[in-house]
């Protein structure tokens, strides 16, 4: 067997083939490299029958060969690999006698075939877009100058520079309207004011005036793969596939190619958890699609084309430009709450949006993410259309609400865990899942603080460990809402500067904030005006002077005194405009046309049961880490029982002994227990929902389904309902008589499987409330009303029956089915004195003493908590992005 020597850091190591080699941080690994650019596990050597082989595991920072990253790639002797970096990152040189035959010339599709036509057609495009974008640059930089001159020629023209408190904005383009302090005319005041000292940098930033992004298709191939007729190609995560995608987002085994004799290609879906989808529309579970030469074909970070015999692979290491094109939102009653915005950005950037309340900027947030879809514009993940292939790419995008989509109570590692169980396909292992979260707090130096509860960290770790979630599944583009919101300045600072990293590790990351002190890190800013326009995009070093301001809180000041002021025209009348945005701008804007609601949605990357099972077991966790809510849940029925014991009552819950003939007592014992478990179960349940809104949002997003989400706090909370119902009626019926005989079982049995159906019918009532409510604060009056009401309308304070709309009324009370339900037990009907004395034959219906009557009460109890739970479930979908809303 042929060994392969290699080295690294001016030491050796003789790799066996008959085992793999780990090369990364992870000090457990086989070649531990210290270097921060360096995954933890970023890499592995090892012998692939015909050669030897080394394959990036999904690494941030990517495995170079001669300067460009590879995923998989036959090495021999005489090979270099660079990890981290294509040429400073650490290298590992490859030498040894018997290495693998395949070495160096064919790993390289490209350049093992210069003359290779398709590749010589994408270098002439990339080079032929180049050119045209210097054209346009040099078109930009000559319109900024006509422009410049034309400023200095507009008559009226100050040379004096405005003092910010006394100042509105100036007009930067000659013939935009009068600035808006200027009302009282006097033209020659101030108006069309050149800026001073603040000329935008004559070359745009990297990626062009508008950061306009490389086509996807003129990237080099990560891999080439040969294809022969009649051959199947399986791609998976799994090492005995054709074609092996590290990637936890691929199924094990997820889709074939297949070349079939008569010379056409198609795609097989097998049944894969996330998807495979052809030009960004998922394909049918299990389906087959035949393939086309343009058509490109997406399974997880990967995107595959045909050319002629071969497969390209293209991995998406999340290095994407990113741009917006007019989007514009228009809410009912035809109000434009974003209008128009466009800009762009090239890969590796970190983007701040910033602008006053109200100006749109979380309109924007959800059209970017596809949240909320724009109603006309385009976004477009590196050229290719976000809202187009949504289903695919949504995938790649990261979002970290403003408030932690995390459960609090949990320690880093277990919250971390419950993500990557709901996020990653079913079939990925628990040490897969591990690997990667144990990356990414490595990534995120989050590694001491693991098993810490989330409560005990600091706001700006604890944003950290949101950021941490997102980054599980590797996403390109990273999205946050206002992360540094309630951040003392030194955090702001940090989290920005673990932005930044993010950023430089090859992800695009937009943010937006209120926090103007660490802007200067960014690479960009945008600027929302109020309206929902755009006020300024440029870099942040040239935003107060473009506005003539020295701070930021005379810019919002600006705003909030002219609102009505044209702050959009002045953007687009302006050099920066030119330089930053026109060309993006130029192109026309689009309506949108979504795909059927079906292909936007993402798959459900575990089964129904699975999702349920990891939710209930998430659940269940989070009650058991908070001890102090588990002795609650036992005290609250606990007290309630022993309260109803303090009612003085002769006979209990049993039949009068003479002379007495009634037993009134029993009926006011009932109340006190029936109510008290209305009160207990709603009371389980009323939180629920509120409280944790913004994760499930998030996770739906990502594609939990909602009734398994909805299932999993029905049966965590069902069974501790429950069990408070035993407890509650334990102690309430223990010192009590009670009837000799039930209708079907014990008469203590019969009347605790209504307290209980009670329990759940009101925990179902809470969850209804939990999901009306817009802040918790509201739950706890509702809660009140809900058990006075039940109160009232029990039938056992007054006669309901033969009362009309009264009685009506009192049937939507599960209270009162519920002291139906024992009162048929105990016959409560005859129990108690009747209402009038003079009919005394005039009993209420619902109590009478029969099994039928029995099994009707009860069963009304659990048809209300299934309605109920119909309404939670129509409920829930107003807090769900709208493209998951059926
Ligand atoms: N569905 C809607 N229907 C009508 N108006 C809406 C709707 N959603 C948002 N708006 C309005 O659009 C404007 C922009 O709202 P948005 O929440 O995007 O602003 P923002 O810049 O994020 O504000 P803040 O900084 O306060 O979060 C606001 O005036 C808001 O009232």
């Amino acid at each position: 067997m042929p060994e392969l020597v290699l080295e690294l850091n001016g030491r050796t190591w003789t790799l066996d083939p008959s085992r793999s080699y780990t090369l990364g941080r992870d000090p457990q690994g086989d070649l531990v490299i210290d270097d921060a650019r360096v995954s933890w596990r970023h890499a592995t050597v090892s012998w692939a029958g015909g050669g030897w082989v080394i394959e990036d595991h999904g690494s941030t920072n990517g495995t170079y060969a001669e300067g460009r990253r590879v995923q998989r790639l036959e090495i021999g002797a005489g090979s270099s690999i660079h990890l981290g970096n294509a040429t400073d990152g650490p290298r590992v040189s490859l030498t040894g006698a018997d290495a693998g035959q395949g070495a160096s010339g064919a790993a390289y599709g490209g350049q093992a075939a210069p003359g290779w036509a398709p590749q010589q057609q994408a270098q002439a495009q990339a080079q032929q877009q180049a050119q045209a974008q210097q054209q346009a640059q040099a078109q930009a930089q000559q319109q900024a100058q006509a422009q410049a001159q034309a400023q200095q020629r507009a008559p009226g023209r100050q040379q004096g520079w405005p003092q910010p408190q006394q100042q509105a904005p100036q007009q930067q383009a000659p013939g935009q309207g009068q600035f808006p302090h200027q009302q009282d005319g006097g033209s020659g005041g101030s108006g069309g004011h050149a800026p001073r000292g603040h000329e935008p940098s004559a070359a745009p930033g990297p990626g062009g005036a508008a950061g306009a992004p490389p086509v996807h298709g003129d990237r080099s191939p990560t891999t080439f793969h040969q294809f022969s007729l009649g051959r199947v190609m399986r791609i998976g995560r799994a090492l005995e596939n054709e074609l092996v995608v590290s990637d936890l987002q691929v199924s094990r085994h997820h889709a074939e190619f297949t070349a079939t004799p008569d010379g056409r290609y198609e795609i097989h879906d097998l049944g894969s958890h996330n998807g495979t989808y052809v030009n960004g529309q998922p394909i049918a579970k299990s389906g087959t699609v035949h393939l086309g030469p343009t058509d490109i074909v997406g399974v997880g970070h990967s995107t595959f084309r045909l050319v002629g015999d071969r497969l390209e692979e293209f991995v998406d290491t999340g290095e994407v430009s990113f741009s917006a094109r007019h989007l514009t939102v228009t809410v009912d009653g035809g109000k434009q709450i974003l209008k128009d915005v466009s800009f762009g950005v090239p890969e590796k950037s970190l983007v701040a949006v910033i602008g006053p309340s109200g100006s749109g900027k979380s309109t924007l947030l959800k059209a970017l993410t596809g949240y909320r879809p724009a109603d006309q514009g385009d976004v477009l993940y590196d050229n290719r259309n976000l809202y187009k292939q949504f289903a695919e790419l949504r995938q790649r995008i990261g979002l970290v609400p403003q408030d932690d989509i995390l459960h609090k109570e949990l320690t880093v590692k277990k919250a971390l865990k419950y993500a990557a169980r709901l996020r990653f396909p079913g079939d990925t292992a628990e040490a897969e899942r591990e690997a990667r979260i144990g990356e990414v707090l490595g990534e995120l130096k989050l590694d001491i603080h693991k098993g810490k509860k989330i409560t005990s960290l600091s706001g700006g770790q604890r944003k950290r460990v949101s950021v941490a979630l997102e980054l599980l599944t590797k996403p390109s583009l990273i999205f946050l809402d206002e992360p540094t919101s309630g951040l003392d300045p030194g955090m702001d600072r940090d989290v920005m500067q673990l932005l930044r990293g993010l950023a430089d590790d090859g992800r695009t990351v937009l943010v937006v904030t209120h926090s103007v002190a660490e802007l200067a890190i960014c690479d960009k800013l945008l600027v929302m005006a109020p309206g929902g326009s755009v006020a300024y995009f440029g870099p942040p070093e040239e935003a107060l002077n473009f506005f003539g301001y020295t701070s930021w809180a005379d810019v919002f000041s600006a705003f909030e005194n002219y609102r009505d002021y044209d702050w959009a025209g002045r953007w687009r009348g302006s050099q920066h405009y030119q330089m930053y945005a026109a060309d993006i701008d130029a192109v026309a804007a689009q309506s949108v046309h979504m795909p059927p609601p079906q292909q936007m949605r993402p798959p459900k990357a575990q089964s129904w049961a699975a999702q349920l099972w990891t939710l209930i077991r998430r659940y269940a966790s989070v009650i058991a880490s908070d001890k102090g809510f588990m002795a609650l849940l036992v005290a609250l029925p606990a007290v309630l029982g022993v309260v109803s014991t303090v009612i003085p009552a002769k006979f209990g819950l049993g039949p009068p002994e003479l002379p007495s003939r009634f037993n009134s007592g029993a009926g006011t014992i009932m109340l006190v227990l029936m109510v008290g478990m209305c009160f207990t179960g709603a009371a389980n349940s009323v939180r629920e929902l509120i409280k944790e809104r913004v994760i499930y949002e998030r996770e739906r997003a990502t594609g939990l389904s909602r009734s398994a989400y909805l299932m999993s706090k029905v049966i965590t909370l069902g069974v501790i309902t429950a069990i408070q119902g035993v407890i509650i009626c334990g102690i309430g019926f223990f010192p009590r008589a009670l009837p000799a005989e039930g209708l079907i079982m014990p008469p203590a049995v019969e009347m605790c499987l209504v307290v209980i159906a009670l329990g759940i019918t009101s925990m179902m009532f809470g969850l209804v409330i939990s999901s009306l409510v817009k802040t918790a604060e509201k739950t706890m009056p509702l809660l009140v009303m809900f058990a006075i009401v039940q109160v009232v309308f029990t039938g056992v304070l007054f006669q309901l029956f033969d009362s009309p709309g009264l009685e009506q009324f009192a049937w939507l009370m599960p209270a009162r089915w519920a002291i139906a339900g024992a009162g048929t037990t105990l016959d409560l009907a005859h129990l108690m004195a009747p209402w009038d004395i003079n009919n005394p034959t005039s009993l209420d219906p619902l109590w009478s003493h029969s099994v039928g009557q029995w099994i009707m009460n009860i069963s009304v109890l659990l048809l209300m908590a299934a309605a109920l739970g119909v309404v939670v479930s129509r409920l829930l979908r107003r807090h769900e992005p709208e493209v998951m809303r059926k």
